[in-house]
């Protein structure tokens, strides 16, 4: 099985993967601030790192998956105040919002902290930022990171230049550079605020990761997604605090970034007000499609909307619906056969060979387009071969592989189960061939056995009945 190889932002090369602990990878994600509904640009962050974690978990990985909830910022509070709601009501809101996504999405998170819920934790680490001399206490009561005491910064962005790290602009009176910035900002009338030793206030933005990252992953820990508008300065920031802090280097083993998703030219976003809601994507073309459409493109390249790719990704979702209801349907009708001929055996190579190349794109750089496009092979080979030579053994390495497509894809789990119709037909089925091969067993006098399988079926609720040479069954309900 080929080695997992994964391009890191920090050192700008596709790398071996190696978690810090063999077999367990621990991955933490910048989730949203839940100050609006999500957009389909978010929907792509929650897509891509389930996928990527369902993937290292087919490759037998543990994996610890932690995406962060921002229920108290600037936006929060702002939008609070436009709409005269209490900021706790906008944040709960826009949360359910979120968590009701992830569910439609089929997106599965191990832990969602969230920022009211470790202030304690963050007042703790900014003091060791204080105490370590990293950070300062201004005049106002805000505490600021003094970047020139970490010269590594920049390097994750690839911003050398100083001139380039300016930001939090509004502070700049009272920070000693214009690129420092804050770790806990003063209280101002209006707004929520808890008490720190340095004053009441509230944590600004870039901590709240380095501390619930740590709570969680530990000090160091494998991979640390989220969007590429994130590197600077918001990534950037969460590496100087940490890595200032524990002394621990790297703290992250591979910065893994998702591309944006465009309207056009420009970056999805609530402030240029070029949105589609995910709620509403999710009416107009399901949340499946959407699903497969965040994959059609590579992570880490832009993703352009345009309703004919999503159409494109519909077509391909019917296109999968469709090959598993015909697999379905072949391995309850196929044959089992103990003779293999050889068109036989190149089909079950052609079989065997699409799942090697599934992996290897997978596995390079978690490449998604490739794998759909060996899927698509896949079901070609189905139409065209496999329905019209359905050996019992061909379809069900065709299911088993369609169940392992469908662990990464994740938009096929509906058809994969069996419904409780279907489960009642099989057991039907099932109990119709005991019941035949015990009415052969009284022919030939084996009363032992033709009793034995009448009590250990009435201990199921199976009860039968014998009149003459016939059988008759029923289940007690
Ligand atoms: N257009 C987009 N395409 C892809 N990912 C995005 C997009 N916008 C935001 N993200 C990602 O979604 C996650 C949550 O982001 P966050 O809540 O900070 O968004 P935001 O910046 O408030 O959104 P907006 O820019 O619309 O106001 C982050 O990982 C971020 O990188
Ligand atoms: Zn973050």
């Amino acid at each position: 099985m080929y080695g997992i190889k994964i391009y890191n932002t920090l050192t700008r090369k596709i790398e071996e993967f190696k978690p810090v602990s063999p077999g367990f990878v621990k991955m933490y994600v910048c989730g949203p601030t839940v100050y609006d509904y999500n957009h389909i640009g978010h929907g792509r962050v929650y897509v891509v790192y389930d996928a990527l974690k369902r993937y290292l978990a087919l490759r037998g990985y543990h994996v610890l998956h932690v995406m962060n909830i921002t229920d108290i910022d600037d936006k929060i509070i702002n939008r609070a105040h436009q709409e005269k709601r209490d900021w706790r009501e906008i944040a709960e809101t826009y949360t359910r919002d979120y968590l009701e996504s992830l569910g439609k999405l089929n997106v599965k998170v191990d832990l969602h902290p969230r920022v009211t819920e470790h202030i304690k934790e963050i007042i703790e680490f900014i003091q060791i930022l204080i105490d370590k001399g990293y950070a300062y206490v201004a005049p106002s009561g805000s505490v600021y990171f003094e970047v020139d005491k970490y010269p590594e910064y920049g390097e994750l962005s690839g911003r050398t230049n100083k001139e380039l790290w300016s930001q939090e602009k509004e502070f700049i009176s009272e920070k000693k550079k214009p690129y420092d910035f804050a770790l806990w900002k003063a209280w101002k009338p209006g707004e929520p605020h808890w008490d720190a030793p340095w004053g009441k206030g509230r944590p600004g933005w870039h901590i709240e990761c380095s501390v619930m990252s740590s709570r969680y992953l530990g000090r160091q820990f494998d991979i640390h997604g989220g969007g590429t508008d994130l590197i600077f300065p918001h990534h950037e920031n969460e590496r100087a605090q940490s890595e200032a802090a524990f002394g621990v280097k790297p703290w992250v083993k591979y910065w893994v970034h998702t591309g944006m998703v465009m309207m056009g030219s420009e970056k999805m976003s609530k402030s240029l007000g070029n949105i589609i809601p995910l709620r509403e994507a999710f009416k107009e073309w399901g949340p499946e499609t959407l699903r497969l459409w965040y994959l059609t493109s590579h992570y880490r390249r832009p993703l352009v909307f345009t309703e004919e790719s999503i159409r494109q990704a519909q077509k391909y979702y019917e296109r999968l619906v469709s090959v598993t209801n015909t697999i379905k349907k072949l391995s309850r009708e196929a044959v089992s056969l103990h003779r293999m001929n050889d068109e036989d055996l190149k089909i079950l190579e052609k079989l065997l060979e699409i799942r090697s190349r599934f992996h290897e794109a997978l596995s390079n750089d978690f490449n998604t387009p490739q794998a759909l496009a060996v899927i698509s092979e896949f079901m070609t080979l189905v139409f065209k071969e496999i329905q019209y030579n359905p050996k019992y053994m061909l379809v069900l390495t065709a299911y088993k592989l369609l169940r392992e497509f469908n662990t990464v894809l994740g938009v096929l789990d509906k058809y994969l189960v069996e419904t409780p119709e279907e489960l009642e037909t099989l057991l039907d089925n099932v109990i119709n061939i005991v019941v035949d091969i015990r009415r052969e067993l009284r022919e030939r006098k084996l009363y032992d056995l033709a009793d034995r399988i009448r009590s250990e079926l009435g201990k199921h609720g199976i009860i039968l009945m014998d009149r003459g040479k016939e059988t008759t069954w029923m289940r007690r309900k």
